[in-house]
């Protein structure tokens, strides 16, 4: 059990707060200038990846109140309960134990008395000999063709993990298509079964649950698309194959449990890429990619665990992140990918992070005094500059922004590469340092322009810069930095969410719509008008049904 301490009770917390009072005028540029040592003082290497963190609004002294109020909230002993299989997700009676899924070195983790490691090695060896299978063009369709396209049906964790890593590993990619449809909107398995051909199509129903309405109509769809083809229901074995934790439904759908890949009740949905719900991964870039991005996510594991928190990058991202969020008041956090392969890397950490400390209930059950998750989005580089970066540079929110950049890139075509790699590098700086109205004026004489013209111009050229910045520097993206990232990323949430004291691993702000929708579902079954709403919902109702 992780203990109470709300985070306002933590004893370093007014000495933060008083810190801040005394310091929120400072400027990041001051700070360099007072201090040629601070690149090396506030950045950490791991393996290829480089996390410079010294563009942020903090001293010494702020890093070592941060590093008291991890103390306080006892991380080390949390730390420790997450990775010996401890019930930490108490609201559900769970274990959390995706660390266990990436377990490469195969210490025994034990949930109630009983050591996981047999059985995750097990699936791994089955994921491994069926993805040979279908990749080799072993195994066959109803019509003793070779698979050419896989479609992933599942959604939320059944669905951004493998879409984010697919994304990000393309250059690693074989010859299978790959195909994703979450949404229940019709729209989505329609565009995509136009795209296959039931005798080579292989479908992939990801559901932790197998309950999971949008998944599971999408999955009748695409069952009823098959049959229309193959005339009958032996097709189903060759072409479905079921990733679950529910083996009662899967069979209930009428998949063969053979064909089914099991994870279980201590791996939370959006925790899930490294269990069996990666099976769309490893058909993507093969089992040996996959132990890769398992083995990166173990080493930061490893890391995150063992590493002095001054220098243990999920536990800094996270104190960062409650800086910001907690005394400066900021509300978002943007992450920002200088490359195209990660384009689905904000959006991944949207449920990562928004479902896990998206809570407003302490661990004592009781509501919160304080901040908690941050909401947060993002685009890549360069696409956000042209976009949302106004608003960054010279909006009224302040908005800590990470940015991650690989410096080799998987396409070295002409000097695309420097071209937004200098964009990379000009926007952190341009972020911190801003532009004085000297240095507008300045640039104005330079050219000649006269006072008269540029008087009424200079306000609005100004930047007040000292916006902070994260900087994640990685060798390249590949699939042993991405599992580390991304596991730094999973920790960061972790370690905030211990320090917020609330439950990370639930996710019950999901269910009251889910509910609401399965009772409005029968009622628009008919075109009686509804009136058991409030006004709004039964207008809204009424509506849809007098233009349907
Ligand atoms: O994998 P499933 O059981 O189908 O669940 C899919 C998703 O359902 C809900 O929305 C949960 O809040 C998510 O955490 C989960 O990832």
């Amino acid at each position: 059990m992780l203990k109470s301490i709300p985070f306002t009770q933590n004893p370093a917390y007014a000495k933060l707060l008083a810190h801040f009072e005394a310091t929120q005028s400072v400027q990041i540029k001051d700070l360099f200038a007072e201090d040629t040592e601070r690149f090396n003082r506030f950045s950490t290497r791991f393996e290829d990846i480089l996390l410079d963190y010294s563009k942020n609004r903090i001293t010494e002294e702020t890093k070592q109140l941060l590093l008291e109020l991890a103390q306080g909230a006892e991380l080390k002993d949390a730390i420790e309960q997450l990775f010996t299989g401890q019930k930490i997700n108490a609201t559900e009676d769970r274990a959390v134990l995706h660390v266990a899924l990436r377990n490469r070195s195969n210490t025994p983790i034990e949930v109630d008395g009983a050591d996981v490691m047999p059985e995750v090695n097990a699936v791994l060896d089955k994921m491994k000999t069926f993805s040979e299978k279908v990749i080799s063009g072993e195994w066959k369709g109803y019509t003793g063709q070779v698979i050419t396209d896989v479609v992933n049906i599942g959604i939320g964790g059944s669905d951004l993990g493998p879409v984010m890593v697919t994304e990000a590993l393309k250059p690693y990619k074989n010859h299978l298509n790959l195909h994703f449809v979450s949404n229940v909107d019709g729209t989505h398995i329609a565009e995509t079964l136009k795209a296959v051909n039931p005798e080579t199509t292989l479908f992939l129903i990801a559901s932790k649950t197998f309950t999971t309405q949008e998944t599971m109509t999408n999955a009748h769809t695409a069952r009823t698309w098959l049959l229309d083809a193959a005339g009958d229901d032996s097709a189903v074995a060759k072409h479905f194959v079921a990733i679950s934790t529910n083996e009662k439904e899967v069979s209930k759908f009428g998949i063969d449990t053979e064909n089914m890949f099991v994870f279980w009740d201590w791996v939370g949905g959006r925790y899930s890429l490294w269990s069996a719900i990666g099976l769309s991964i490893i058909l993507s870039v093969g089992y040996e990619n996959f132990v890769e991005l398992l083995e990166g996510a173990h080493a930061m594991d490893n890391h995150f665990r063992t590493a002095a928190f001054e220098e243990n990058i999920p536990v800094t991202l996270a104190l960062l992140g409650i800086w910001y969020n907690n005394f400066y008041g900021a509300q978002t956090q943007v992450i920002l990918p200088y490359d195209q392969y990660l384009h689905r890397f904000a959006a991944y950490f949207q449920q990562g992070d928004m479902e896990s400390n998206g809570k407003y209930v302490g661990r004592d059950g009781q509501p919160v005094d304080y901040q908690t998750g941050p909401i947060i989005w993002g685009e890549p580089g360069t696409n956000g500059q042209h976009a949302f970066y106004q608003l960054i540079h010279q909006g009224t929110k302040l908005i800590p922004a990470d940015f991650i950049a690989p410096a080799i890139s998987h396409n070295p075509i002409g000097e695309h590469h420097k071209i937004l790699l200098s964009n990379f590098f000009a926007q952190t700086e341009a972020l911190m340092n801003g532009k004085t109205a000297e240095e507008v004026i300045a640039e104005f004489q330079s050219k000649n322009v006269s006072p008269e013209v540029y008087e009424s111009l200079v306000a609005f050229k100004v930047f007040e810069g000292n916006r902070p910045t994260n900087s994640f520097l990685v060798k390249s993206i590949t699939p042993r930095t991405l599992g580390s990232l991304i596991a730094a990323y999973e920790h960061k949430i972790f370690v905030q969410g211990v320090i917020w004291n609330i439950y990370s691993f639930d996710q019950w702000g999901v269910e009251l719509g889910k509910q609401l929708a399965s009772k409005i579902y029968p009622e628009l079954q008919n075109d009686e008008p509804v009136n058991d709403h409030d006004g709004s919902t039964n207008g809204l109702i009424n509506a849809y049904k007098a233009w349907r």
